[in-house]
């Protein structure tokens, strides 16, 4: 059975989300508190899988876990593209004239920001997940509570659901990495018939005329297609960036032609994963 190690508790939506990618498969979770221990658990058992989101289509990019990933050395092995809907809901017995806080996570929140501001009494506070905002407040029956989550963690811990679809808008997709250690990369990759046709590299640059343009033209070059490219601070070294690209091809061969041609003109270049595009699922 694979493990997984994702943030959040059960219900949330790296829970969902693990459960669409590795549909079919015996999984088991390991629910971690943050970020970091996910990778902490990779870490500490090498067959571990991580699941990772790294941005979301209203809030933007989770831009700590490129810095994560970037650090922990694991190879991004696909990536899954979750529509997220939440609810607002509340401890069964209560409705809305009782609710005076609610409680989700921060990105959650920031998806529901029209909602919120239509109802700007509520007090909002930041929690670790969505699911387990839910599970506090049935758990220790806190009374004028409401939490934002999925209608499916609402249902585990026996909430009331008083809205449905509360996201600021309905193109909400929130897209996660599926990381793994390097070494277990190859023998994860035989049991599933996965194309690549998509890659994530980070690289800096140096502070002369056109260095990211002289980059990007050679990937055009070998037609290859930019889907995001988002860039860092580096910590120490003011004003200067890390770049983050994440591009899809449909020739394997014309990407690592691509690779090896603007090697040379980066700094610290390192492909983070070759993977599967994953699709928009509803
Ligand atoms: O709190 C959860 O349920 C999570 O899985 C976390 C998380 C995130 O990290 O962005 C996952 C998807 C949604 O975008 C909202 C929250």
């Amino acid at each position: 059975m694979k493990k997984i190690a994702i943030q959040g508790t059960l219900g949330s939506y790296h829970d969902i989300a693990a459960h669409k990618y590795f549909e079919g498969e015996e999984i088991e979770l390991i629910c971690c508190a943050s970020f970091e221990d996910v990778f902490a658990a990779i870490k500490k058992d090498s067959k571990t899988i991580g699941m990772l989101a790294i941005e979301n289509t209203i809030a933007g990019s989770l831009l700590h876990n490129n810095e994560l990933l970037r650090q922990s050395g694991t190879q991004i092995i696909g990536e899954y593209k979750l529509r997220i809907s939440h609810s607002f809901v509340c401890l069964p017995e209560e409705d809305w004239d009782d609710i005076t806080e609610v409680n989700s996570h921060p990105i959650a929140l920031m998806q529901c920001r029209e909602f919120l501001g239509q109802h700007p009494k509520i007090k909002v506070v930041e929690g670790e997940d969505t699911a387990l905002s839910a599970e506090i407040i049935k758990t220790g029956n806190l009374k004028g509570h409401a939490a934002i989550c999925s209608k499916a963690a609402a249902e585990r811990y026996g909430m009331k659901i008083l809205q449905e679809g509360i996201e600021t808008n309905k193109h909400n997709f929130t897209r996660f990495l599926v990381v793994a250690d390097p070494w277990q990369v190859d023998e994860l990759n035989r049991h599933r018939s996965k194309e690549v046709n998509k890659a994530s590299m980070v690289f800096t640059l140096p502070h002369t005329e056109g260095s990211l343009s002289q980059v990007l033209s050679i990937l055009s070059f070998y037609n290859i297609n930019l889907t995001k490219i988002q860039s860092l601070p580096i910590i120490g070294r003011e004003w200067e960036y890390q770049f983050y690209v994440d591009i899809v091809f449909d020739n394997v061969l014309r990407y690592k032609q691509s690779i090896a041609a603007i090697a040379p003109l980066t700094k610290e270049l390192k492909i983070l994963g070759e993977y599967e595009d994953g699709k928009s699922n509803i």
